[in-house]
């Protein structure tokens, strides 16, 4: 597998790794994120939620209460057939009902059981007397059980059969001096207009309920769970607020957390908090107990509504983008710095290894690699140099050694090889040309004999002086070369027959003349031929070997020419 390849797959196991790495990081992170921050909206939420009921109902408690402690209607509801106490009791009820927001209110005496209500409308001038509450009647249950329970203040959603009215009562008891119950009173809010108001807000993914002390349903925007004339219920009939939940859990978390608020009701303020599933979504549930109405004020947080993980996507993609762009420069920076100048390095090292120099541009970045480039570059280059010196070397050596190949070593003279080259040469030439040339077969007398009488190293000198004389008597482009032994050849070209035989003499006469002057004189014989264009060299030599054996025959030291077709001319000395 090559590098590229290697380092692909290494970037896609990397993305792959970050990626994923990235999702369960994003994932964990958003949720803890998302956690901690509905934890606090919650929290704050709740507290707002609650700060607007009780704002809301703060001031008709207060008016309620303030109708509780009013001395006339103490003093009326102790002595309820005094005419005058009545009269005195409704100018202060209806002076209330024009304070209350609801410009309602109601009185419940204990001691007659008689009810009394105006509302805002005023329907009831004159006739505030409605009913007589009963004990034996389930509707009017309340108002004993409230007695019965002796809570001085109460908070009930509570149908009025008998007025037509579903209202959110605020009921008060009403003490004489001696602390003895003496009636009720209170008035209502329109539970329409106050769940809209604290309740039914427009507000996508946050719910706000409240339940009572024992968990029943209060205010809740879906009427159906409202747990109506929740205090004269037994318990099991309620509405409570586990019924919102599906889940056992869900439904023992809840509960859990409205416990722990009883048992703690002095940390004012306090929030819990949990996860819990409403109608299949996941929500953070917020609960804080108010203390003030002895209710809890619940707020479910739907929070993939109120801050939807896709909003999140944005820092998804931007993280993939930077990944992605992190990982091209990266590969960018591999390819450009590493792989590159590696693919060069290595083309540039095949070429080397094929014996050629002729490198391709090397890139050389600023790292190991360009440096390992720059010196395969810089050993190359004198590798290239040590191989061309070497060549040059060889060379030389071999044209040397040729050289020497065709050379005789005593006489410096060329060799028989030397002497079949230029032989073959004018064979051609002299095809091509349409001209002959010559050839001398030169042989010394007797030279057995001289080597006999004077020893193998006279022998040796007298050739090498026949070599210098030959040199001495031929022309500068002539050819003259040792055969072997005491034989000699020489080449002329051009040539004629003239010119072949007065060669031919002068070496003869030159070696007879010089021979004299050694104290030891000897003589050569020489045979020539004139070739013709055509003659090949197995000719050339036995016409030239014929001729010198005549000469040889003749006597010795003479020369003798052949000619191929003529008879043979012979020279004598
Ligand atoms: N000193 C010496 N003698 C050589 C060399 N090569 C051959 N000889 C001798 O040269 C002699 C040649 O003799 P031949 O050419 O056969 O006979 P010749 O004595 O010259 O008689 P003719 O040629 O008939 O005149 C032989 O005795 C060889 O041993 C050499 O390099 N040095």
């Amino acid at each position: 597998m090559s590098l590229k390849t290697r380092i692909l797959g290494l970037l896609a196991g990397l993305i792959i790794i970050a990626s994923a790495a990235s999702w369960l990081a994003y994932r964990e992170l958003s949720e803890h994120l998302i956690e901690r921050w509905g934890e606090q909206v919650a929290e704050i939420q709740v507290r707002y939620d609650s700060a607007r009921l009780l704002q809301s109902l703060e001031r008709e408690i207060g008016l309620a209460r303030q109708m509780a402690r009013s001395s006339t209607l103490i003093s009326w509801a102790k002595a309820p057939d005094r005419p005058i106490f009545k009269a005195n009791a409704i100018r202060q009820m209806e002076s209330f009902r024009s304070n209350f927001r609801d410009n309602s209110y109601f009185v419940a005496l204990r001691e007659n059981g008689h009810y009394y209500y105006n509302n805002a409308a005023n329907d009831f001038a004159g006739n505030q007397f409605q009913y007589v509450l009963d004990p034996k009647k389930p509707d009017d249950a309340w108002f004993f059980h409230l007695i019965e329970e002796g809570r001085d203040f109460h908070l009930n959603v509570n149908p009025d059969t008998e007025l037509g009215v579903t209202k959110l009562w605020i009921d008060v008891l009403m003490r004489d001096e001696t602390d003895r119950i003496v009636g009720m009173v209170g008035t209502g809010l329109n539970l329409d207009t106050f769940l809209q108001d604290i309740v039914d807000i427009d507000q996508d993914g946050i719910t706000t309920l409240f339940v009572d002390y024992n968990g029943a349903i209060q205010l809740y925007r879906d009427r159906n769970y409202i747990d109506f004339a929740s205090i004269i219920k037994p318990e099991g009939q309620k509405n409570t607020v586990d019924l919102l939940f599906e889940d056992p859990e869900d439904k023992e978390r809840v509960l859990g957390m409205l416990q722990r608020l009883k048992d703690n009701p002095n940390q004012t303020g306090h929030v819990e908090s949990d996860f819990v599933t409403v109608d299949g979504r996941r929500h953070l549930a917020g609960i804080a107990f108010l203390p003030a109405i002895g209710w809890f004020e619940i707020t479910l947080l739907d929070l993939n509504t109120l801050l939807p993980k896709s909003h999140l996507w944005p820092l998804i993609a931007v993280f993939l983008t930077t990944l992605l762009v992190t990982l091209g420069l990266f590969h960018l920076v591999i390819r450009t710095r590493i792989l590159k100048p590696i693919v060069t390095l290595e083309h540039a090292v095949e070429k080397v290894r094929a014996g050629s120099f002729e490198l391709p541009k090397l890139d050389k970045p600023n790292n190991e690699i360009g440096r390992l480039a720059d010196h395969f570059e810089k050993m190359a280059y004198s590798l290239q140099h040590s191989t061309r010196e070497l060549e040059e070397k060889v060379a030389a050596r071999t044209d040397e050694l040729s050289r020497l190949a065709r050379i005789d070593p005593l006489t410096g003279l060329k060799n028989r090889r030397g002497l079949d080259e230029i032989l073959e040469d004018e064979i051609q030439r002299a095809r091509r040309q349409g001209s002959g040339f010559g050839i001398l077969w030169l042989d010394i007398d007797h030279f057995k004999a001289i080597n006999d009488e004077l020893g193998h190293q006279a022998g040796d000198d007298i050739l090498c002086r026949v070599a210098l004389w030959l040199k001495a008597s031929v022309r500068p482009y002539d050819h003259p070369g040792r055969w072997g032994g005491d034989e000699f050849v020489v080449v002329l070209s051009p040539c004629d027959h003239p010119t072949l035989k007065q060669i031919a003499e002068r070496i003869r006469q030159s070696v007879e003349q010089e021979g004299k002057k050694t104290g030891s004189p000897f003589t050569l014989s020489v045979g020539g031929y004139l070739c013709n264009p055509g003659d090949t060299g197995d000719r050339i030599l036995r016409y030239a070997d014929r001729a010198l054996y005549r000469a040889k025959a003749g006597g010795r030291n003479r020369v003798c020419i052949e000619r191929r077709d003529d008879e043979s001319v012979l020279t004598e000395n």
